[in-house]
């Protein structure tokens, strides 16, 4: 995750604040000098980074806390508003028809974002086209062809064609019925006087709403020029920073963004065409001071629910009415597992982001999935009346289907010990009234670090 390190070590700094009601000069240098360090080594802009930590500095020691605000929250808040300051808005992207361009170095994340960003549009009920110019690099029709297979989204391309202007004026013509255009262009390793000659004549007969830029999050200090370059031949709009699950750093891509004055559109934080998120300054930079971010994981958690249920024919309401099985256990799993990389989800956890997983082993989310995955095995190897009722599993079955799936018995004792115990919780949940679920929902909310939901564009301190 991007500036990662920032995260975790000014958490770190935060904690040391905590129980105090006033700040002294030393703490507010203590938490500077932490940002400049974190900030620094994710290869933001040294000048960036003087002119955020002078004005937070200034802040923190002029400005009085609120009346009941103690230390602690007073200089999170200014921390997270000058953090938003910097990083800007998201770029502007209504859900109507629109022609998007991307443009970037060779390998910069293109052609998987534009299969990435045709995908999130299509959940968004647009009828979104790619439409793939790149004739430079051999691979890049049949990887646009695969990737929007995947995302189930319309295609154009021309593996025989060599010319990508042509390309671009048949792509349009022949996907005239899609509402969003995508269309993706070639890289080259360097900034090439070629390579911007053939970006503006696509530009030209594409003639896009919104250019993107597309910027790998490890590119460090060099995004500066390639920024301001795309920007001066065809402008652009806003950027997609890809390669976030990769990186601790960012810092030039955020740079970038700040020194031509766009925004940031979508991140990129995986290889598949769902790892895609829309930009949200507020929660991104709560996940990343550890307020976590329950909008992102609310559409996560929606997203997962809703393709179990069309896949697996499974509804959760039926689950809260009657007998809790393993079938509902698994199906519970699987959704869990389309929510993507456990680490990822409790990091936008209000209270769980940050603290909890720093105290963690860094393998100990793959043992998770691992046991995960074992769990689904063991499942297969049951008949179905034990699937419905596992009571019936004794000592015999036990040792048959521990056989017969080739995993340790332990493993059978620990999942049958897991279902038992989110039968008891179902079985509380379903005793509950409304009442008593809006409470514990307030709860989980009132955890979050800033003391604060971190909840969508509301920020982590109300408003
Ligand atoms: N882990 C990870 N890998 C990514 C992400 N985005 C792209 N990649 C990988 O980065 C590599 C390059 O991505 P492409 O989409 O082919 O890049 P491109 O900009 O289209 O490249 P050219 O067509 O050569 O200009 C591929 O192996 C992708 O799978 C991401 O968000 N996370």
């Amino acid at each position: 995750m991007v500036l990662d390190d920032l995260g975790s070590s000014l958490r770190d700094t935060m904690d040391t604040l905590r129980g105090k009601s006033r700040l002294d000069e030393a703490d507010v240098e203590e938490v500077v000098r932490e940002i400049q360090r974190s900030l620094l080594s994710a290869d933001v802009d040294v000048g960036l980074v003087m002119e955020l930590s002078d004005s937070i500095e200034t802040r923190a020691l002029e400005e009085e806390p609120p009346g009941g605000t103690t230390a602690r929250d007073h200089v999170l808040k200014i921390v997270y508003e000058e953090m938003v300051g910097l990083i800007g808005e998201s770029t502007e992207l209504p859900l109507q028809e629109q022609t998007i361009l991307l443009a970037g170095l060779q390998g910069s994340g293109k052609t998987t974002s534009a299969a990435k960003m045709a995908w999130w549009f299509s959940k968004k009920g647009l009828r979104p086209a790619v439409i793939q110019t790149d004739t430079f690099r051999p691979g890049a029709y049949d990887q646009a062809k695969q990737m929007t297979e995947d995302a189930e989204v319309q295609f154009y391309g021309d593996p025989d064609a060599d010319d990508p202007v042509q390309i671009a004026r048949d792509g349009l013509e022949a996907t005239s019925d899609a509402e969003v255009h995508i269309v993706d262009t070639a890289g080259r390793h360097a900034l090439e006087d070629d390579l911007i000659a053939e970006i503006e004549e696509i530009d030209s007969v594409v003639d896009p709403d919104r250019s993107l830029l597309v910027l790998d999050a490890a590119i460090g200090q060099g995004a500066k020029d390639q920024a301001q370059r795309f920007e001066e031949s065809i402008g652009i709009d806003g950027v997609v920073i890809t390669k976030l699950d990769g990186t601790a750093k960012g810092g030039g891509a955020l740079t970038a963004v700040n020194e031509t004055g766009s925004s940031i559109a979508f991140l990129g934080t995986g290889e598949t065409v769902q790892d895609i998120e829309r930009f949200e300054p507020n929660g991104f930079i709560s996940r990343l001071l550890g307020m976590g971010d329950l909008k992102q994981l609310s559409e996560r958690v929606e997203r997962a629910m809703e393709e179990t249920q069309e896949e697996d024919d499974w509804d959760p309401e039926d689950m809260m009415e009657g007998e809790f099985t393993l079938k509902d256990m698994r199906n519970q799993m699987r959704a869990m597992d389309r929510m993507g990389p456990l680490d990822q989800v409790m990091d936008m956890i209000p209270g769980l982001g940050g603290g909890i997983m720093d105290q963690l082993p860094d393998d100990a989310m793959d043992v998770t999935q691992d046991r995960m995955r074992s769990f689904d095995i063991l499942m297969d190897s049951m008949t179905e009346a034990e699937l419905e009722d596992p009571s019936v599993i004794g000592a015999e079955r036990q040792r048959r289907i521990a056989h017969g799936s080739g995993v340790p018995a332990e493993r059978l004792e620990e999942l049958l010990e897991q279902h038992r115990m989110m039968k008891r919780t179902m079985e509380q949940f379903a005793g509950m009234g409304d009442g008593d679920m809006q409470r514990m929902m307030k709860k989980m909310q009132n955890q979050g670090g800033g003391g604060g939901g971190g909840m969508g564009g509301m920020g982590p301190f109300g408003d």
